[in-house]
């Protein structure tokens, strides 16, 4: 007992030696996001002095998902105080020097005994060793797939290599191109296999999903804002089409994009310039439309939720991208790329496909299409314990007493007497990380979680 308190004596002394021992870069904000105390950690990864960041305001350091501010009763409020907490969110800061960094990014809010709201704590895990050996792993497959594949896209079909023909001329025009798709079909490859074979390939090639953020935002994410142009615009911002200028910008989900952006974007689309959110001084573009969609913007016109003049505007030139169902003759290389991929990626030696496993692939419907295939290839190499995969290791989809596959036909976790096991083996596989585990097996980190509650599982991370 008496070393209990003599410990937590410690601790309340020695907080701050104690953090700046952690290898996380850690920050403590308080209820405006002021920054009240940094770590050595976190002066390390930002490249700043303590001194230089005590008292400035957290946007100095420019994260790309920042949680925005709230304003209560007239008073600057950042939102992490409303969210609570937030885990596991990857995101880039900007270092001193203006170079961005990739960061992991968790937050809680601390209260004191009465429950009163004292501060935010940030913990920022640097990212780049990961990103670096996922590049590696990137220039090691594309050194694996040189000769089978164009720009990425894998597939020697004549349905696919209509695809490519119709990139490499689309590429050529300045034209605005719109790709339609199911989804999981491949359409941000086909956008950005268009740019590198453009004029514009050596110009940026900037992505905005349109129905990830969200339209209150989505303005001044596009189009840019000045400082002062509303609560919280601490500093000029620079849009996404600023940013694609003289290269290519990529509006993938363009059928979500709201009513009111819609007029935006067409005046944008005209007039080849934008104003930035509080400006009026118009700023000239020289930016090439790409646009996707996996939604049929014919009936969303019908429905009114989608302007005729803008259809027209972006989608001179429409590419059409096959359902995989339409060219099953690709699974056989597809199933090789993948396995070959996953082999660097897993560090498992599974050298091949049985031929009755790679018919049942073949004859599959897909409705997830590529991504689904990819799922499956990783959820295999979870499952299979030899260097063949064999039918037993394919998921409940492809099992003869299967029962309906889920959304998107992504491996399910569905018989109860393997339940767990697959939970357990994904989580072994993923190193204890629930992002990558979700991912290996085709669920949402949300339903994992659900999964990993339901079934009393805790991931102990000082085992991985
Ligand atoms: N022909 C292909 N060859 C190799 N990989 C592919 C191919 N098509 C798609 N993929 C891979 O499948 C995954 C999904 O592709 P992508 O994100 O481009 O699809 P999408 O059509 O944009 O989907 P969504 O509409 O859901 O955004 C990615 O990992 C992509 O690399």
């Amino acid at each position: 007992m008496i070393q209990k308190e003599k410990i937590k004596d410690y601790f309340c002394d020695n907080w701050k030696d104690v953090v700046d021992k952690m290898k996380e870069g850690l920050m403590l904000v308080d209820v405006q996001g002021n920054i009240l105390y940094v770590n050595r950690a976190l002066e390390d990864l930002l490249h700043y002095s303590r001194e230089e960041l005590l008292g400035q305001p957290c946007d100095i350091l420019e994260c790309d998902n920042c949680f925005g501010h709230d304003v209560v009763d007239k008073e600057r409020r950042c939102s992490l105080f409303r969210k609570g907490d937030v885990s596991d969110l990857h995101c880039s800061f900007k270092q001193k020097n203006g170079t961005r960094v990739e960061v992991l990014k968790n937050a809680t809010v601390l209260t004191d005994k009465s429950g009163v709201t004292v501060a935010g704590v940030e913990t920022l895990t640097d990212l780049t060793a990961v990103i670096d050996k996922e590049k590696e792993i990137c220039d090691l497959r594309r050194e694996l797939n040189r000769g089978n594949s164009f720009h990425g896209l894998i597939g020697n079909s004549s349905t696919m290599q209509q695809v490519y023909e119709l990139i490499k001329s689309a590429a050529l025009s300045n034209a605005p191109i719109i790709i339609y798709g199911e989804s999981g079909t491949g359409k941000e490859l086909v956008a950005s296999a268009i740019h590198k074979l453009s004029r514009r390939a050596k110009s940026p090639f900037i992505k905005v999903n349109c129905a990830a953020l969200n339209e209150n935002i989505l303005e001044s994410e596009l189009f840019g804002h000045t400082k002062g142009a509303f609560t919280g615009a601490d500093r000029d911002r620079t849009g996404r089409f600023e940013a694609a200028n003289k290269g290519s910008i990529f509006l993938d989900e363009i059928g979500d994009l709201p009513l009111s952006m819609q007029t935006k974007l067409l005046r944008v689309l005209q007039e080849q310039e934008v104003e930035r959110v509080g400006d009026h001084q118009p700023i000239s573009i020289d930016v090439r439309v790409i646009s996707a969609t996996n939604k049929n913007l014919n009936t969303l016109m019908l429905e009114h939720k989608f302007r005729e003049d803008l259809f027209y505007r972006i989608g001179v030139i429409p590419i059409t991208i096959p359902p995989l169902r339409n060219h099953p003759e690709d699974i056989p290389l597809l199933v090789k790329t993948f396995i070959d991929n996953a082999n660097l990626k897993i560090e498992k030696d599974i050298t091949t496909i049985r031929k009755d496993a790679l018919d049942l692939l073949v004859d599959y419907h897909w409705p997830g299409n590529i991504r689904e295939l990819i799922n499956v290839i990783e959820y295999t190499f979870v499952i299979c314990p030899e260097d063949e995969i064999t039918p037993k290791h394919l998921p409940q989809q492809f099992q003869k007493d299967n029962q309906p596959a889920g959304h998107f036909g992504t491996p399910q976790i569905s018989t109860s007497q393997n339940r767990r096991e697959q939970l357990l083996q994904a989580i072994k596989a993923a190193n204890g990380n629930k992002s990558e585990a979700a991912r290996i097996l085709g669920i949402s980190r949300v339903t994992l979680w659900k999964h990993l509650k339901k079934h009393n599982i805790t991931i102990d991370k000082s085992a991985y």
